[in-house]
């Protein structure tokens, strides 16, 4: 079943603790216990309703932690979809959380309070959208249901939000009007907006057209693990493990070996459930050649008709994500699919302001949640696309070398 991944970030009391209760509860991915103690909780508080963001906001206390970036990850699935929520707080100081969101999402889902309309937070979630090649946005216009369920009041946000949204690169933009509190348009139809035509939320979350935004084109298998089983009955397999980063690969298909530029053409290509003709991304799969050249994990396997980057030198722009600023000179693990070698920060172009996008050249010492370009030289070679070209070998994280903290996730510009 496909899986689809979405962050969510908006200011505080949007709903977003009341939205993500309603799409698991209306979705029935909640299991009763949980239910029961939340009806519980909303009648100690003394409330007529069952106060939704409870269940959103205990199940917060139970997420996964990250050792340095704190995101909630929440799970749910419906018959038709999984679903992976990455929910993260909209204040500029979390700006690094939700760039993790963001880094490995298909959607965004940008709530805004009917009533307020688009506020600063909006601009700053949409913006890290679409830095990072989010490829659909959802705009939620929620709390409907205090603005008298008016499609004017709708229109007025979509009006507002677009004319932000002409400043950014996101394709496909929609609109739904919800109540998150009342459960209009979240799970199932509105009978209070007649006016409204389109889907519900989980209804886009559903069917939303997503295996297209992978990179089909420009065939990319980062190398993972050398197999060379040792037993004698196989001792003549070398295969390469991982997972197909973009393109598409058959056997017969000509290859080229980066960073070494060695060539060889493919003999087969293995999954857990056999042999296939043809793999593409996000399959994990082995691959054999029919020469026995020298590959080590951290290579690209690559077709010649597209070849991505190789350099020492590569600009890209960053998300400061650690509380100590770079110290001049200091080395970092550059992390890439599963290339790692030594880099330093060589130079710094400019800060990008995430609330304007605008640039800022002077003062560049670096500080925690800041955007940077920057350009990084390595000790040896790395192989990389630029990012809008493919999310996944055109990013990148630094990890301290001293502190084995992560600092840093990029994109190659
Ligand atoms: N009337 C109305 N109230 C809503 C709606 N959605 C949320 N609320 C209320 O708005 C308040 C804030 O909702 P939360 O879900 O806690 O908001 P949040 O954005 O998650 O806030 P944080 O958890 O602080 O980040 C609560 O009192 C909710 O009951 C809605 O659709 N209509």
């Amino acid at each position: 079943m496909e899986l689809l991944r979405f962050t969510t970030a908006g200011s505080v009391d949007d709903g977003k603790s009341t939205l993500i209760g309603r799409l698991l509860y209306d979705s029935k991915s909640i299991f009763e216990d949980q239910m029961e103690a939340v009806k519980q909780s909303s009648e100690r508080k003394g409330l007529q309703h069952v106060d939704l963001s409870l269940l959103t906001d205990g199940l917060r206390s139970e997420r996964e932690q990250g050792i340095t970036i704190d995101v909630a990850y929440r799970y749910f699935a419906t018959p038709k979809r999984k679903f992976i929520i990455a929910d993260t707080p909209g204040h500029i100081q979390y700006t690094r959380n939700m760039v993790t969101g963001a880094s490995t999402a298909n959607l965004a889902l940008v709530l805004i309070d009917a009533r307020k309309g688009v506020v600063e937070q909006t601009c700053r979630h949409s913006f890290i959208a679409s830095l990072l090649k989010i490829p659909h946005i959802i705009v939620c216009v929620n709390k409907m249901d205090l603005v008298d369920y008016s499609e004017e009041a709708f229109n007025k946000v979509v009006e507002q939000y677009e004319a932000f949204a002409a400043k950014i690169d996101v394709k496909d933009i929609r609109f739904v009007p919800i109540s998150a509190l009342a459960g209009d348009n979240v799970v199932n139809d509105s009978e209070n907006m007649p006016w409204y035509k389109g889907e519900s939320l989980l209804h886009t979350l559903e069917t939303i057209h997503i295996a297209s935004d992978e990179n089909h084109s420009d065939a990319r298998f980062p190398v993972q693990t050398v197999i060379r089983p040792h037993a004698d009955e196989y001792h003549d397999y070398r295969g390469y493990a991982g997972r197909i980063a973009g393109g598409i690969f058959r056997p017969g298909d000509k290859i080229t070996v980066l960073p070494s530029g060695l060539t060889s053409t493919i003999k087969s290509i293995d999954t857990y459930s056999g042999p296939v003709e043809e793999a593409f991304a996000p399959m994990s799969v082995s691959i054999t050649l029919v020469d026995d050249i020298d590959v080590s994990r951290g290579d690209m396997l690559v077709k010649d008709d597209s070849e991505p980057q190789v350099s020492q030198d590569l600009d890209a722009m960053i998300c400061w994500m650690a509380t100590r600023s770079p110290r001049p000179g200091a080395k970092y693990h550059l992390k890439t699919t599963t290339r790692e070698v030594m880099s330093i920060i060589k130079e710094v172009y400019y800060k990008l302001d995430i609330n304007t996008l605008e640039k800022q050249e002077e003062n560049t010492d670096i500080k925690m949640n800041e955007m940077v370009k920057i350009r990084l030289r390595t000790t040896q070679p790395v192989v990389f696309d630029e990012y809008r070209k493919n999310r996944i070998t055109g990013s990148l994280i630094l990890v301290d070398e001293s502190t084995n903290e992560t600092v840093a996730a990029g994109t190659f510009l």
